[in-house]
């Protein structure tokens, strides 16, 4: 129940939709019993049955309440078959009905585009909350919680909110309203056989009610299933080379049909329940009209009771009409289950805490003057520590570049400066102030980031390189591109800088991407700039155009480079040679060489 009020507080501001939802519904109500009711003068007519004690034979005055109604109708229904006889009546009566089921129709209506606007409202911010939280997690999440897994969060789990949670709205507010206006009805009729009615409608209540309890865990499986199947259809699109070059497609089939048979099997079981609430309150309502069949049968055959044949009928006509309502619910109540599932899958994303956490004493870090301090940072993404009292001192205006085999910690020692992680222990300052003192964004806002698969956006180049900045100057994306050895070749693509770059840059070689990368660093003209290089997969054109692009970034900035090809990094201020987490030599090029250490091994191996 808390999921779903949960689910429903979404849809906000309730205050707008739930008066006027309500209003219409009892209006709704209203004219969908009273339709039903004159059953009873149109069969008493048909019947030859119009009974005189209901004969009105002065206009009532008008007063609030039911008896003005109908006496109203009585009045206009004998003043009928009086002057123009029986069947003019019949037609008054019809009349009546048309426009009671025309007001019906259309307060349902109006009560329905009530609730899907209130359901597009839901979608509108939950995707929006969903989608905000995203973007405020630490990097940490998205790496551990498969990319797939919340992929399928966001389609599959909000496609089962809005198929089970949405659709079941007009039932779970409209149909109670009904069931009380059907009652009232019902009541109105006949006091004794409604009574007895109410009795058994329990009954079947509850036996749907259990079948819905267990339907939740299983609903819960099948996702968690589906969102298996989206990582594996993500990877195999992402990595289809990878597939065929190692003649993988039959394991990836396999483990995709194994997933896949037990998508359908938790399927098949949880319409084997869940299919079995319409046919049981199908048979309990029969049952259950038959039972007032025979009690009201029993009543009017014995011929001193008040009740007459119309008036039965009629009873027995709005009775199965509360059914309807009543069947209409318990489905609904079997199907929200799965749509509870997905809500709780969602709620875990919005209620994960991110563990990259502002101060609320934050400050600005306006101007960055002085430098870059590691002071015995150690740090680890579980217990195993990948940083090892790391001593580093960076001055502004100088650069550091970070060597070392495969895994050895250059990476994280980089993400520790833009605080995608926090340290475990240790300080990491920037100007003599701990990192965590400072805001994120005015943290993030002087560094540039340059990653070895660079990672470019579906649109245009333009926005590529401005990116994230409103109403970026076109000179500007300009300048950073010609500085980036860029410009040329997108003036040569179809439409220039407006040229889209296709799905992850894929209408652009490898080069140009670079290219794109370093020249939305050059724009942004960060102070701080990390640099993940990645020339060993260029040719050797496109890697000079690229290595000197990026000699023109570093000029006059603060840099951490890791570097892969160490001979693109012989002329930076010092270089950092690490090995399992620690900084085993460092120095300038020349130093380490004649050092002979790891440094020299890893030059003598390049040049292999
Ligand atoms: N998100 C993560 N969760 C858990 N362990 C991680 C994560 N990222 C990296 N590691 C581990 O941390 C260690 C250091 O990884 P890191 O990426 O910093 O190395 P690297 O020196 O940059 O390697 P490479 O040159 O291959 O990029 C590795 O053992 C790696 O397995």
């Amino acid at each position: 129940m808390n999921t779903y009020l949960r689910i429903l507080s979404f849809a906000r501001p309730l205050r707008n939709f739930a008066p006027k939802y309500f209003i219409y519904s009892i209006f709704y109500s209203f004219f969908s019993v009273f339709r039903l009711v004159l059953l009873i003068p149109v069969l008493n007519i048909l019947f030859n049955t119009v009974q005189n004690n209901n004969i009105v034979k002065e206009k009532p005055e008008f007063e609030i309440g039911t008896r003005y109604f109908e006496d109203l109708f009585n009045f206009y229904l004998h003043h009928y078959i009086d002057t123009y006889g029986k069947f003019s009546a019949l037609i008054f009566v019809c009349a009546v009905v048309f426009i009671a089921v025309l007001m019906a129709s259309l307060f349902r209506y109006l009560s329905d585009v009530i609730l899907q606007t209130l359901a597009a409202n839901l979608y509108l911010n939950l995707r929006a909350t969903i989608f905000n939280k995203i973007n405020s997690l630490h990097i940490g999440f998205i790496k551990n919680g498969q990319k797939g897994d919340l992929m399928s969060r966001m389609n599959n789990d909000l496609g089962e909110i809005g198929s089970s949670i949405i659709s079941s709205m007009t039932v779970i507010f409209r149909e109670p309203i009904m069931i009380v206006a059907y009652f009232i009805g019902l009541f109105y009729i006949s006091t004794n056989l409604t009574l007895m009615a109410i009795l058994v409608l329990p009954l079947s209540g509850g036996m749907i009610a259990s079948i819905a309890k267990r339907l939740k865990k299983q609903a819960k499986d099948s996702q968690e299933t589906a969102g298996r199947i989206t990582v594996i259809m993500d990877e195999t699109l992402t990595g289809m080379r990878v597939i065929k070059a190692f003649n993988a497609n039959k394991y990836i089939i396999n483990k995709f049909n194994k997933e896949t048979t037990r998508l359908r099997d938790l399927m098949v079981g949880l319409a084997r329940r869940k299919e079995l609430a319409s046919p049981i309150s199908e048979f309990m309502g029969v049952a259950i009209i038959l039972g007032i069949v025979l009690y009201g049968g029993n009543l009017i055959l014995d011929n001193n009771s008040p009740l007459d044949g119309a008036t039965f009928i009629s009873f027995i006509a709005l009775f199965s009409q509360v059914l309807t309502p009543a069947k209409n619910i318990s489905k609904s109540l079997t199907n929200i289950q799965r749509g509870l599932a997905a809500g709780e899958r969602i709620f875990e994303i919005i209620d994960t805490e991110s563990d990259i956490k502002e101060k609320s004493n934050a400050v600005s870090l306006n101007n960055f003057e002085e430098s870059i301090e590691f002071k015995k940072v150690s740090f680890g993404y579980n217990e195993e520590l990948v940083l090892k009292n790391i001593d580093l001192k960076i001055p502004k205006g100088k650069s550091v570049a970070l060597v070392g085999a495969s895994g050895s910690g250059k990476s994280t020692l980089a993400d520790l400066v833009p605080r995608f992680y926090d340290t475990l222990s240790g300080e990491l300052a920037i100007d003599g102030l701990p990192i965590n003192d400072y805001t994120l964004e005015s943290l993030r806002k002087h560094m540039g980031i340059v990653t070895q698969d660079s990672i470019l956006f579906n649109d245009t180049i333009f926005n590529n390189i401005a990116f994230g900045v409103e109403n970026p100057n076109p000179e500007d994306v300009k300048r950073a591109a010609k500085i980036a050895n860029a410009h040329e070749f997108i003036s040569e693509t179809e439409n220039g800088y407006d040229s889209m770059v296709g799905e992850g840059g894929s209408k652009l070689s490898g080069g140009q991407r670079q290219r794109i990368s370093i020249a939305r660093a050059v724009f942004k003209n960060p102070d701080i700039l990390i640099l993940d290089e990645a020339t060993s997969a260029l040719d050797s054109k496109s890697e000079k155009l690229v290595q000197d692009a990026l000699n023109k970034l570093m000029q006059n900035r603060t840099s951490i480079v890791i570097a892969h090809r160490l001979s693109t990094i012989q002329h930076v201020d010092e270089i950092l040679v690490m090995d399992r987490g620690e900084i085993k030599e460092r120095g300038k090029h020349e130093e380490l060489i004649q050092k002979d250490g790891i440094y020299k091994k890893l030059i003598e191996m390049q040049s292999l």
